[in-house]
């Protein structure tokens, strides 16, 4: 999954004596980078509106995410769940919160009532939803192991993994 390209090293070098001068390598955190379909990674910072998705073309993007909806001012997508209890809520998030660091784009993460959890996915930069976003939704759908409520999951069948 998104195997990014990150600008890793920095090189900082200090010189601690004139005639020496002392190559510290640091490996910086990965540097802004989100990814985009096809697991390449483009850093934040290249992103321009022309990154943001019709309307339509996030619906269609949708019409296999059956758990995530576009909000209806099109400007966010937004998945929600009932977890089986508390811990299983904050795991999730947790688990989520993995995802958002390695790939450097990050969703909104609301928990209420001890386990109704809202995860919101725009890219901050453009005020939108770019192919960022919905990578983001699929790496989180493939990769988090979620203890939803029995009940919730009845329910919502879509969220069943076989
Ligand atoms: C500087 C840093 O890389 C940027 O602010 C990243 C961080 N995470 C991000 N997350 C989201 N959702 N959108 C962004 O534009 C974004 N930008």
């Amino acid at each position: 999954f998104g195997s990014c390209v990150y600008r890793s090293r920095s090189v900082q070098y200090s010189s601690q004596l004139r005639s020496s001068t002392t190559l510290t390598m640091s490996t910086e955190q990965p540097s802004a980078a989100a990814c985009v379909p096809g697991g390449k990674c483009v850093p934040c910072e290249s992103l321009d509106k022309s990154h943001l998705l019709s309307p339509q073309q996030v619906e269609s993007e949708l019409a296999s995410m059956q758990l995530w909806k576009l909000s209806d001012d099109n400007t966010n997508i937004t998945r929600t769940y009932t977890a089986r209890n508390f811990q299983a809520a904050m795991d999730s998030l947790n688990a989520i919160g993995v995802i958002a660091e390695r790939e450097n784009h990050h969703p909104d993460m609301h928990l209420t009532g001890y386990r109704n959890v809202e995860i919101v996915l725009f890219t901050h930069s453009l005020g939108g939803i770019s192919l960022n976003d919905i990578t983001m939704a699929k790496m989180i759908d493939d990769e988090v192991r979620f203890s939803y409520s029995p009940k919730w999951l009845r329910e919502n069948p879509a969220a069943k993994k076989d």
